[in-house]
């Protein structure tokens, strides 16, 4: 695919790896690099459900491998990043945009709620890190991008144990980006407001009420798009960056500033 981009944000000849790139920001986001030149690489817990965004990527010339891969289970993300090392594929880019939510009231969170959050959010960002950081430091070059949040610096009622696993996430991507420096690996994360994917627009008809609680602290007076959020992937992931690195850039409408 020819790139549609800027030289700065030019992606061509790189290896992508989006992981929860099945729907959502992760889709947006795949679609984004493989636009700006990256080939692809989408992986997710179900391989078909990863079918849409590969078809969106192909039907514009892109290039994109499907994998699977479950970050609540470390042996799954090691044996990830075999596989592709078996195909030849050396991710030089890798975007950690697994997720799910998670709302209640922090008198009632269980352990097993607590660990379901954690082991997506902190432990799998942590361990796709290191299992893809460990090949780009062989290679002396590498960009990772991890999915913070607004809920990371800022604070909801009911949604504790998410904020305490995304502030994680950003101050893990600024131990990550100081220790792994002298390896020519920068690592930054994104940290959008309320975005409308599919798990969020279920959330707002469960609880309707929400969509004006959430657009109200947005200045820009909207929520964000997928769209929204890939641009700053690109950004990220580009050289249009490489002196940025340990930064948690918010895409938030100026959330962070209001009331
Ligand atoms: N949508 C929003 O308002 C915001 C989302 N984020 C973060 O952005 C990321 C993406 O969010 P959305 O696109 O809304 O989520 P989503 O729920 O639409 O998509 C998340 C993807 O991750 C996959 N996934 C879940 N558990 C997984 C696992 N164990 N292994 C591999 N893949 C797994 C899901 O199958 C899905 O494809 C998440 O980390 C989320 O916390 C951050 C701020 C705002
Ligand atoms: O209800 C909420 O709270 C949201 O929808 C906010 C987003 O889920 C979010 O910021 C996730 O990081």
């Amino acid at each position: 695919m020819t790139s549609q981009q800027l030289p700065e944000h030019d992606l061509t000849g790189r290896t992508c790896l989006v992981i929860g790139g099945a729907q959502g920001i992760g889709a947006a986001i795949a679609i984004a690099l493989a636009r700006a030149g990256g080939s692809l690489v989408i992986a997710g817990r179900h391989h078909d459900r990863l079918a849409a965004t590969a078809s969106a990527i192909e039907a514009s010339g892109g290039k994109v491998t499907r994998a699977v891969v479950d970050v609540a289970d470390v042996d799954s993300i090691g044996a990830l990043a075999a596989g592709l090392g078996e195909q030849g594929l050396s991710p030089s880019i890798l975007v950690n945009c697994a997720g799910l939510g998670g709302m209640g009231s922090a008198f009632e969170v269980t352990p097993e709620q607590w660990d379901g959050i954690h082991d997506v959010h902190l432990r799998g960002t942590f361990f796709a890190c290191q299992a893809f950081g460990r090949r780009m430091a062989d290679d002396g070059y590498g960009k990772i991008i991890n999915l913070s949040s607004t809920w990371a610096t800022t604070v909801g009622v009911g949604r504790s144990v998410y904020c305490a696993a995304k502030a994680g996430v950003s101050h893990l991507t600024a131990a990550l980006a100081t220790e792994w420096a002298p390896h020519g690996i920068r690592v930054n994360a994104l940290a959008p407001t309320a975005t409308l994917t599919p798990t969020i627009e279920q959330r707002l008809k469960e609880h309707p009420e929400r969509e004006a609680y959430l657009r109200d602290r947005i200045p820009l007076g909207r929520l964000a798009l997928p769209e929204d959020i890939a641009g700053g992937a690109v950004f990220l992931a580009s050289p249009a960056s490489d002196f940025v690195t340990g930064h948690t850039l918010d895409i938030d409408g100026g959330w962070r500033f209001s009331k």
